[in-house]
């Protein structure tokens, strides 16, 4: 049995979500090994459990108490909200943080061939796809009914194979529905991976370590936005240095040494420096522009 007195976190075991969650965890210093077929990992540093599972079972795995966090995808998670309330459960969790992983959309596709004028033609239609709920949830919005094909993997494949007129499924790059001669026709919902809490009390060390946690992710994602900037600038023109770095806190400036007609520049900013904006910054005077990352920021 596990011991309760260590926080449970569930994450996917194997799939889109698995890299950026372990590295999530990893930069927020838990020390875990893990290893590929052990399904429960114990941190060597802090006392927390990683259950690592299929993705579906993470939400119900929360909703149900059986772990105190989890690292889950939007979709999913609505998905089983809504299943959840159609057999009249009221299922409880809470929603501690947005991601900056995992994000996609849940997306109405067609056939490349076939003529697309909006929801309506979809009526009476055989949809394929792994999100009846969300689909039924937006369809019935638009008063189009439509019978469900349920497929829980490949549901690109359904048109061709004569199974369905259209699917309803996650799209990020658009090259799997390419490949599969679909073209998306309609975005029914955006999701990102976050991090939910169970309902009900929280013994007061594992509240504490959960509020650890937040600061540290908070420190981890704003860091991971955040770019160090460094440059050598014209004293003259400063303000318009500036006023090209939006996202950028004031800079720090510094004496170059032996050089009364320009100062060294550095400075946080939320956002990356694009090729454009550095090629600006020259047309000004500035010089030695370095962009470096950040490993991590507390505020
Ligand atoms: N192409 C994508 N780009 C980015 N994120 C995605 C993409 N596809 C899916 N996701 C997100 O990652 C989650 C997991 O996707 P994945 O394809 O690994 O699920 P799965 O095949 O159901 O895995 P499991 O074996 O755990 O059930 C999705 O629910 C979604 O939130
Ligand atoms: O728009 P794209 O960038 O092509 O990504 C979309 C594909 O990614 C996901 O599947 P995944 O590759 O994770 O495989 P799965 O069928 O095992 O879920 C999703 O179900 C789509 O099929
Ligand atoms: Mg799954």
């Amino acid at each position: 049995m596990l011991d309760n007195t260590r926080l449970r976190i569930a994450m996917q075991k194997s799939g889109r979500l698995s890299d950026d969650s372990r590295e999530l965890l990893a930069r927020c210093g838990i020390k875990i090994n893990l290893q590929q077929q052990r399904l429960i990992a114990f941190a060597e540093n802090m006392p927390i459990d990683i259950l690592r599972v299929r993705d579906d079972d993470i939400p119900g795995l929360v909703m149900d108490g059986v772990v105190d966090l989890g690292i889950i995808g939007e979709n999913v998670l609505e998905e089983e909200l809504l299943t959840r309330r159609a057999q009249g459960e009221d299922p409880r969790y809470f929603t501690l943080r947005r991601l900056d992983f995992g994000g996609c959309r849940l997306s109405l596709a067609m056939s490349v061939d076939d003529e697309y004028t909006g929801p309506q033609c979809l009526h009476n239609s055989r949809i394929a796809t792994s999100y009846p709920h969300l689909l039924k949830k937006y369809l019935d919005q638009k008063n189009v009914s439509f019978k469900t094909c349920m497929l829980n993997g490949s549901v690109e494949v359904a048109p061709r194979a004569g199974l369905a007129d259209a699917i309803c499924d996650l799209v990020s790059t658009g090259a799997t529905l390419e490949a599969n001669g679909l073209r998306e026709v309609e975005v029914i919902y955006r999701s990102k991976a976050v991090l939910i809490q169970r309902d009900g009390e929280m013994p007061g060390a594992k509240q504490e370590l959960i509020d650890k946690l937040m600061t540290r992710i908070q420190g981890v994602i704003k860091a991971r936005e955040s770019k160090y900037i460094m440059m050598h600038a014209p004293s003259d023109r400063l303000e318009e240095v500036i006023k090209l770095l939006p996202g950028a806190e004031r800079p720090t400036v510094l004496p170059l040494a032996g050089d009364q007609s320009r100062v060294a520049m550095h400075m946080v900013s939320s956002e990356t420096l694009f090729w454009e904006t550095m090629e600006k910054l020259k047309a000004l005077g500035a010089s030695s522009i370095l962009v470096l990352p950040i490993e991590k920021m507390m505020e």
